[in-house]
């Protein structure tokens, strides 16, 4: 932005100069009839016809312009009726060529031309016309013709330099044009001649000044138009004492003495000049030298110091990579070890103002909190910590790998865990109505699975199902139920049959195929979710809420990957004094503490790698045994408010949340099937399911039997077969490694006491006539019934594949299935199918019956696999060491599980050689705990307690 003043300055000092043209030209050629002030506009349009000017110059130099075009009409000075161009033209071109000859400032033709005018083109005009007046003055003063000895030379004021420098120095603006009026030419030619002169040019630069206006501050103008004044003596006065370090006085001293002295003075100045020049170009070349002696030193310089920068940058990069190896080994050793890994993320700051505790954040994972009370700090070291301005996509980043994992057949528990209000939910789920890119976790890691669904097409087909449950006061409910008018929707929680892990089997199982289905079904959930205002969170989770994502893929090879994502929101824990609920929040507070107590202690329990993890005291660590117990990868989100007030809760999550990263859980592994264990599970299924309806209708002939049974006969047992069988089925044992260890072929001793399945075997055995031939049989069956097994356990572990398929071929080709047995007697048959005992054989069932109960047993020996997999687990718990101890127990001991009739019995049922034994109850052989002996061989048992024909007391019943 141009300063206003000096634009006004300017503007006056080119008027002024304008009119002194004017003035000058009037008094040359006579009126011009245009203001004596005039503006730009009337200045150009009364010289455009070039007549004025040719005039000038004719006046000062006779001929200048030989021909010059008059107007006919306007005569010299109008101008309203403008000449035709090609006149006025020829005009102005001659002008210029004379002027240009007297070697003055020119200017363009054009810039007569046009009425807009622009600054600089006025201004040469002026300058023109203003050199023409320094010229007939230079004349006046005696100046000779054009080619004669002194000749015109248009000279700039010597002034004029020291003028700007002061001008520049006091801030005041000197326009350029202004030089040029300055002209001394004719001046300067007269002080050569004399001292007196001197006065004459000092007179002639103030009258200059003065005329123009220019160079002038206020002072000096005003005293300078005070006529009565001697206008030199003034400007000395005031040149001497406003520029004593200017050069203008020496200037003007050297021209009064130089003058006098003449040339002699002026070739010793000359001299001296010279001498100062050589010193000068002396100094410089030692300047030179040194310089380049300086660049020589810098040049070394640089080069030294750029082998040290490669140096250390070589060593830098070392450092960085050995840094970065390091972390890849330590996670690698994380992963080997089976570390939990935790991310720690804290809440933002809501109120402004209040103090944070957080001191430092890492980028290794560290974690640095202050005491707000004490000048004390704690140090916590994660996988990775989310500071206050991480987005939920950065969280999810670091999470995605994990979620990818999952379509490799791994499963992967996420759990967000942190006191109330510090962002679980957030992270999780999102903000309610939060836009897509918002969204938590939980739809962040569906939308990825189906990315890499459609990614991974052309190789597996992918289906992908939720559940979505909560554990609100200890009770699992299902968020998202088939029927939601529904007031019933608790879920139990189950061991799935096909892979001994826990599953909601009663839950409402979701296809999903898109994002927007995901969305749908969490809205749902979150709809159904237990929420409630407590005095730390307006929308406090009272519940901890679990989506359940099931993977399953289909390979074009045939396998199957089957993997689960467990997404964990947890309530928070709260201290009730401070969230200030009573009544039913007070319970669900009540509630939430316990299990997140027992979560702890489930996570104690696992760091000290203790033989007993307390599973099962709670909901939510029953629901996650699976995800803690080893077979996933685990990730926990701990969350913290940075608020000084929770300080003592963030140090708790923050201590948890360190406990939690120090627990080894083992290598996640794949869960992969190939074909044919897939095929053989599947029919084991079946067949199992087919057995327990069978059982079913053994149950129901046995209760018709009873019905109508006499009064007099006694039942051995009225317990079913069905519960005993699902407690046999839900019986869990960790994997006991020395399942992989045991030998295809058992000893004689150990198949001695295995229990059910091999005795069911021999129970369904004892149909068979040739009892030698079927006890052959039996061995055979139960032999490779141990290599399907150890096969399906392998399989399992994936310890060899083709392995497993080697013995399910031989097994399948080989296995030689029992011959429909001829029934031995009744006695017999009746406990081989699984009926009660009797004692009167005339009311036995049919034949025709049994028959057909012992074609179905031939078809449930396929599913001898299976069956061998529950009661294998059990047999090793029955080791020949706690059975010797057992033996050395009395026979009424009723803790002993093995009595010798029963062990009788286990013989004769395995080796099917029938030995005089006592009738046991079954329920010992099976595994049951209590064994109640039979005082008499025809006296049954009753269970429970015992009913006695005799009417005695058994001893005891458990
Ligand atoms: N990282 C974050 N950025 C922005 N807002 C957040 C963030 N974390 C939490 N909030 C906000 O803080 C409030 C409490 O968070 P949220 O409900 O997720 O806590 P919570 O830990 O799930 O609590 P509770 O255990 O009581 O359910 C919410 O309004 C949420 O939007």
């Amino acid at each position: 932005m141009a300063d206003p003043s000096r634009v006004a300055r300017k503007a006056e000092e080119a008027a002024a100069r304008r009119s002194q043209a004017v003035r000058w030209l009037e008094s040359t050629v006579g009126p011009l009839g245009i203001p004596a002030w005039p503006s730009e506009r009337e200045f150009v349009a009364c010289l455009r016809s070039g007549l004025v000017l040719c005039n000038a110059v004719n006046k000062i130099q006779p001929g200048a312009v030989s021909k010059v075009i008059e107007n006919p009409v306007q005569g010299v000075v109008g101008e309203s009726q403008p000449l035709p161009a090609y006149q006025y033209f020829e005009n102005v071109r001659n002008f210029l060529v004379a002027v240009e000859e007297l070697k003055l400032p020119v200017f363009e033709a054009c810039d007569l031309e046009r009425d807009a005018l622009d600054a600089g083109s006025t201004t040469k005009i002026v300058d023109c016309v203003l050199g023409l007046k320094a010229y007939q003055e230079w004349r006046q003063c005696g100046g000779e013709c054009v080619g004669g000895i002194g000749a015109w030379k248009h000279l700039r004021s010597p002034i004029v330099p020291h003028m700007i420098g002061r001008a520049h120095s006091q801030a005041i603006p000197t326009p350029v044009d202004s030089r040029r009026c300055l002209d001394l030419s004719g001046a300067s030619q007269e002080i050569l001649k004399g001292e007196d002169q001197t006065d004459a040019v000092v007179k002639s630069l103030v009258d200059n000044l003065f005329d123009s206006k220019e160079n002038v501050d206020h002072n000096l103008f005003r005293l300078l138009r005070n006529g009565n004044q001697d206008r030199v003596k003034i400007f000395h006065k005031i040149m001497s004492s406003c520029l004593e370090e200017d050069c203008l006085g020496e200037y003007l001293e050297h021209f009064k003495t130089d003058s006098g002295k003449g040339n002699i003075n002026r070739m010793q100045l000359l001299e001296t000049h010279e001498k100062e020049l050589k010193e000068l170009k002396a100094l410089l070349s030692g300047t030179k030298k040194e310089f380049e002696a300086l660049q020589f030193q810098l040049q070394s310089d640089l080069t030294q110091l750029s082998g040290e920068v490669c140096n250390f940058s070589a060593a830098a990069r070392g450092y960085h990579v050995a840094i970065k190896e390091n972390r890849k080994l330590y996670n690698m050793l994380q992963d080997l070890k089976g570390n939990i890994k935790v991310y720690c993320r804290i809440k933002p700051s809501f109120n402004a103002g209040v103090r944070s505790v957080i001191d430092f954040i890492g980028s290794d994972g560290s974690l640095m909190i202050v005491d707000p009370l004490k000048p004390s700090r704690k140090s916590f070291q994660f996988n990775k910590v989310f500071g206050p301005t991480a987005t939920q996509e950065e969280v999810y980043k670091d999470t995605q790998t994990l979620i990818r994992s999952v379509m490799d057949g791994y499963n992967v528990c996420i759990f967000a865990y942190g006191q109330t209000g510090s962002g679980k939910t957030h992270t999780m789920c999102g903000p309610l109505n939060g836009e897509i890119k918002d969204m938590g976790i939980n739809y962040k890691a569906l939308s990825d699975l189906f990315e890499i669904s459609s990614m991974r097409k052309n190789t597996v087909r992918y289906e992908v199902r939720v559940q979505m449950v909560e554990i609100y006061n200890e009770q699992v409910r299902d968020l998202l139920p088939d029927d939601p008018s529904s007031n019933n929707n608790r879920l139990e929680i189950r061991s799935c049959l096909g892979n001994g892990g826990i599953c909601l089997p009663d839950g409402s199982m979701h296809l999903v195929e898109s994002t927007r289905d995901v969305l749908n079904l969490m809205e749902l959930g979150e709809k159904n979710r237990s929420v409630s205002s407590t005095a730390i969170n307006d929308r406090s989770s009272r519940s901890h809420s679990v989506l359940i994502v099931h993977v399953q893929g289909h390979e074009i090879s045939g396998s199957t990957l089957r993997s689960c994502l467990h997404l964990v929101d947890l309530a928070g824990s709260e201290r009730v004094d401070k969230s200030e609920v009573t009544g039913d929040r007070l319970k669900e507070a009540q509630h939430i503490n316990k299990s997140l107590s027992c979560l702890g202690d489930v996570i104690s329990a696992l760091g000290q790698k203790s033989s007993h993890i307390p599973y099962r005291n709670s909901k939510l660590t029953q629901l996650l045994q699976d995800s803690l117990g080893g077979k996933a990868k685990v990730l926990m989100l701990a969350h913290v408010s940075p608020e000084a007030d929770f300080y003592g809760e963030t140090i708790s999550t923050l201590k948890f949340a360190q406990r939690v990263s120090s627990v080894e859980l083992g290598t996640a592994h794949v869960n992969k099937e190939s074909n044919e264990i897939q095929e053989l599970k599947e029919q084991v299924d079946s067949l199992k399911q087919a057995l327990a309806v069978k059982e079913g209708e053994g149950t129901l002939q046995s209760r018709k039997f009873r019905e109508t049974r006499p009064e007099n006969l006694t039942l051995t047992t009225e317990r079913s077969l069905r519960p005993r069988r699902l407690s046999i089925e839900n019986y869990s044992v960790p994997k006991n490694e020395q399942l992989l260890k045991t030998p295809l072929v058992r000893p004689k001793a150990e198949v001695e006491y295995t229990p059910v399945r091999f005795r069911r075997l021999s129970l369904e055995g004892t149909y068979s006539a040739n009892k030698d031939q079927t006890q052959n049989q039996k061995l055979d069956v139960q032999t490779r019934c141990h290599d399907l097994d150890t096969g399906l356990e392998n399989g399992n572990n994936l310890a060899s594949e083709s392995q497993v398929s080697k013995i399910v071929r031989r097994t399948r080709t080989s296995l030689p299935l029992p011959k429909t047995p001829e029934p031995l007697n009744k006695v017999d048959e009746a406990i081989s199918s699984n009926e009660p005992h009797v004692t009167n054989t005339s009311q036995l069932p049919s034949s025709t019956t049994l028959r057909s109960k012992g074609s179905h047993i031939r078809k449930s020996l396929q599913t001898i696999g299976k069956m061998i997999n529950g009661s294998d687990r059990r047999n090793h718990q029955h080791t020949p060491e706690k059975i010797s101890s057992m033996k050395g127990r009395s026979e009424v001991d009723v803790k002993s599980p093995t009595t010798d009739n029963a062990r009788a019995l286990r013989r004769q049922s395995l080796t099917n050689v029938h030995t005089s034994i006592s009738r046991a109850n079954r329920r010992s052989s099976l595994g049951g705990r209590s064994i109640v002996p039979y005082p008499d061989e025809n006296q049954a048992l009753k269970t429970p307690p015992a009913v006695q024909a005799s009417g005695k007391a058994p001893k005891r019943w458990l």
